[in-house]
């Protein structure tokens, strides 16, 4: 295994950018020097770790939809809707299942398939088909700053292609586009691919250029713990640190108990500001992001709001730096602008009505912190010892001694050994730990917290609160209790 950690030197970079400008003709439009010129040339209110800095200083929560469709014209409408009548303070781009596949010629086709029909015939933006021109017109047609949000093992080109193209903040990472997002793609590659986009990142920051990296906490976004989480989010942001960035969100997905969630937040960048120190890596801005439940949603609309609101008020309360919203046609497919733009407007009328409140230091918010930190360091501690100090090398060997194992996730290369359950507070504990490096003391803890949700429900603790549990939202409850 020649993975390694430590930064991609410029012979390698080189030769791997010839490869992948090549992928694609839209690949031809990017010059790094002219794509440099024109990133400097974007106002600071388009810069994405900008106001994400002002944000933090003024301990804002922003809040960020979800949006892509198939054709230009109709992307950038969707998007000014989203701006002037969601009020979103940042933009994606999300891209559609065939880019994030590389398989650019179904994309080529369902543009022109949507063109023909006249509504968009993908489930995203296909910007490496679109091009950089088409990008900037993107940029240069809204406001606010511009990410780019996919699922992407190899994200190479689109990389190239939408950073050129002005997009100044990119999401994912090696493990998260690739546990959740495929069956049969190694970890080595995927750490490889991505850290060429980080080295892409890194240089442009040599050159003045700030482009945030966000990895994807939510992972396969089902009762996921934080501790699995938060280990992926620090190693991704290690990687990524490691190749030049120098901007961060670190993001988590919403469980559902506030106690639980708000310990999550409080800690994530506690834990990568620790390891990233332990490493002797630079120090760079840390920014948090918070997924709204990302599990099944009820399909009726007004309780949509209702799972929506829940997570908002969680976002507010654990003062996020940044909350990605759901919409009220999450159990029905891509939304219409209209349901998009509601779920921002419910979002930011709950920040907006909470920003002067915080929740206050208890003991049970103080004991959850402290088990996130302990469970975190239990895993990031082994990754480091079974990758005798490189990050890289330990992930792999990590996922294939289960030491890392994310609940529910397609890859052949996750154990799959743990299972997650609700407690009788709706908090995710273990049920099984599979091979992560627990001790003694913190499988009591969630031990006892499922029995005592076994005594409530008057039951054994079994799969089948498991099974409950994944069903439980979208039929109006946060544990999935018996009939
Ligand atoms: C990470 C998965 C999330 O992304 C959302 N999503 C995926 N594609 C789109 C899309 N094209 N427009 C709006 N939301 C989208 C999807 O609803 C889900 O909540």
């Amino acid at each position: 295994m020649d993975l390694t950690v430590r930064q991609m030197d410029t012979e390698e970079f080189q030769r791997q950018r010839q490869e992948v400008l090549g992928q694609w003709p839209t690949g031809k439009d990017v010059s790094f020097e002219e794509a440099v010129a024109y990133q400097k040339s974007l106002p600071k209110s388009k810069i994405f770790a900008e106001k994400l800095a002002e944000g933090k200083a003024k301990g804002l929560t922003f809040a960020q939809p979800r949006a892509g469709v198939a054709l230009l014209s109709e992307h950038i409408e969707l998007l000014r809707f989203l701006q002037d009548e969601g009020g979103a303070d940042f933009l994606p781009s999300t891209i559609d299942s065939y880019t994030r596949q590389n398989r650019y010629t179904e994309a080529q086709a369902g543009i022109e398939e949507s063109a023909m029909i006249g509504r968009s015939m993908l489930n995203g933006f296909p910007a490496v088909n679109h091009g950089v021109a088409a990008c900037r017109q993107i940029v240069e047609s809204v406001q606010v700053p511009v990410q780019v949000r996919h699922g992407t093992p190899d994200a190479r080109l689109l990389a190239e292609i939408t950073i050129a193209g002005g997009f100044t903040d990119y999401e994912g990472g090696g493990i998260s586009y690739n546990i959740p997002y495929s069956k049969d793609v190694s970890i080595e590659s995927t750490i490889k691919y991505w850290q060429y986009v980080d080295r892409l990142i890194g240089l442009y920051e040599e050159q003045g250029v700030k482009i945030n990296r966000e990895p994807f906490g939510p992972l396969t976004g089902t009762l996921v713990p934080p501790s699995i989480s938060h280990a992926v989010a620090v190693i991704e942001g290690i990687l990524a640190v490691s190749q030049g960035v120098r901007s961060l969100t670190l993001g988590y997905g919403q469980c559902g108990n506030l106690i639980q969630d708000v310990a999550a937040l409080h800690t994530l960048p506690v834990l990568a500001e620790e390891y990233l120190a332990k490493l002797g890596l630079p120090k760079v801005m840390i920014t948090t992001v918070f997924h709204q439940w990302m599990g099944g949603f009820p399909q009726d609309e007004a309780k949509a709001f209702g799972v929506i609101s829940w997570g908002a008020v969680t976002a507010a309360l654990g003062k996020a730096t940044k909350v990605i919203v759901k919409t009220p046609h999450e159990a029905l497919g891509i939304p219409t602008k209209e349901a998009n733009a509601a779920g921002i407007r419910t979002t930011k009328q709950i920040l907006t009505m909470l920003k002067d409140q915080t929740l206050p230091m208890t003991p049970e918010l103080a004991l959850e912190e402290e088990m996130i930190l302990a469970e975190t360091r239990a895993i990031l501690d082994r990754v480091l010892d079974l990758g005798e100090g490189d990050a890289a090398v330990g992930t792999v060997r990590a996922f294939q001694a289960g030491v890392i194992d994310v609940p529910f996730a397609p890859s052949r290369y996750n154990a799959g050994k743990i299972l997650p359950a609700r407690d009788t507070s709706g908090a995710v504990r273990l049920l099984d730990f599979g091979n992560v490096p627990f001790d003694e003391s913190i499988r009591e803890f969630h031990r006892e917290r499922i029995a005592q949700r076994g005594r409530d429900e008057d039951r054994d603790p079994s799969f089948q609160m498991v099974i409950d549990d994944i069903y439980a939202i979208g039929k109006g409850m946060l544990v999935g209790r018996p009939r």
